[in-house]
């Protein structure tokens, strides 16, 4: 994994994006203010859809760079998310849609290791990790942790046996997946392997992992991004190899912290930080990172993005200032002209790598 030296980017605009890839939410998906004139939309006369094929021609021109090369229903759906929260009832459409989604799979898809969905702190992480919490200070932490780069930490966290359940509860809904040709949804619009595990039934779980273990972990080491206040996540596994997901460009994830846990290496995979089975690292959301090329052997890793709906409303409060706030002001100026440059940058390299 390559996570950016500098401690973060809580000044990230979506323009940013430009330079690596954008793992969004189809909340946070954005057009670009000004088309691509030189792109070559496709053509949608052949679907049926709500608008007329030829608006979501003109509208592809609006996609961020690094859409514009994805295959037309992955465009599509881009496209149909961002219009929907549009329409008035597009959010709760939506979330309609995607609780019905779930119903679907727990109604179906029959868990192979039931202990896995209920809490088992005892089983499931390593004893000094148990003992850091149940002691909580800032001094218990640190005491099982390293930092390698500011606001980075590591600490050992799962243990084997819990890496192999959720690895195999994993696998069998894979099978289950193909087996009755179920479309899943994959964990974002990066990824195309990979399972939401909130989708099968670990999301009580998941909750719990957050509140009672990252929780006193982020209030003491990120409450200025929200750390204090987490109230929701998104919980998957991501899946690298050969034959799987190969990289993930330079990015922030959208949460204010990020939990990642390695569960599985198979040999020869390499990586700026090194993971390791069971062990954990934890950031913020808005850090710069990624995942370097797995150019053989394979590797599976926990994630959750952890939330703070406090934080954001806040967040969206302050933002308006920069209409009053000359220091605000100047900061507003200072993140556009650094993602224009990065924009900038991202689009002579592919100018550069075009012409090679
Ligand atoms: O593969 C990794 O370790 C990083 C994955 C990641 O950053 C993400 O899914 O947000
Ligand atoms: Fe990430």
């Amino acid at each position: 994994m390559a996570l950016e030296a500098s401690v973060d980017r809580r000044n990230y605009s979506p323009l940013a994006t430009a330079n690596g890839a954008a793992i969004v939410p189809a909340s946070m998906h954005r057009l670009r203010l000004i088309p691509t004139a030189d792109h070559k939309p496709d053509s949608y006369e052949d679907l049926k859809l709500e608008f007329t094929p030829v608006f979501f021609s003109s509208l592809e021109r609006y996609l961020p760079p690094d859409m514009l090369s994805m295959p037309r229903d992955v465009k599509l759906q881009y496209m149909r998310d961002i219009l929907m929260r549009y329409s008035p009832d597009g959010e709760r459409t939506r979330v309609q849609r995607h609780r019905e989604y779930r119903q679907r799979i727990r109604s179906n898809y029959q868990p192979l290791h039931s202990e896995l969905y209920i809490m088992h702190a005892e089983k499931f992480f390593v004893p000094s990790f148990l003992k850091a919490i149940k002691d909580n200070t800032e001094e218990s932490f640190r005491s099982i942790m390293a930092e390698p780069i500011p606001g980075v930490y590591t600490f050992e966290m799962l243990q084997p046996r819990f890496c192999e359940m959720l690895l195999s509860e994993v696998e069998n809904f894979e099978r289950w997946v193909h087996d009755t040709k179920f479309r899943i949804m994959r964990p974002n619009t990066m990824n195309k392997f990979g399972a939401v595990l909130d989708d099968f039934g670990l999301e009580t779980m998941l909750d719990k992992l957050m509140n009672d273990f990252i929780c006193p972990i982020s209030k003491v080491f990120f409450s200025e991004v929200g750390g204090s206040t987490l109230d929701s996540h998104h919980g998957f596994v991501v899946e690298y190899g050969t034959d799987r997901d190969v990289e993930l460009g330079f990015h922030v994830d959208d949460s204010e912290v990020t939990l990642n846990v390695c569960l599985e290496t198979k040999s020869e995979e390499i990586f700026d930080y090194s993971h390791v089975p069971g062990r954990a690292i934890l950031h913020r959301g808005r850090h710069r990172h990624g995942a370097r090329a797995t150019t053989s052997g394979s590797r599976v890793n926990l994630l959750l993005w952890c939330r703070s709906s406090v934080f954001r409303e806040l967040k969206k409060y302050q933002k308006d200032c920069s209409g009053w706030c000359a220091e605000c002001r100047r900061e507003k100026k200072e993140r556009q002209r650094v993602s224009i440059a990065a924009a900038k940058q991202e689009l002579l390299k592919r100018d550069g790598n075009l012409a090679s």
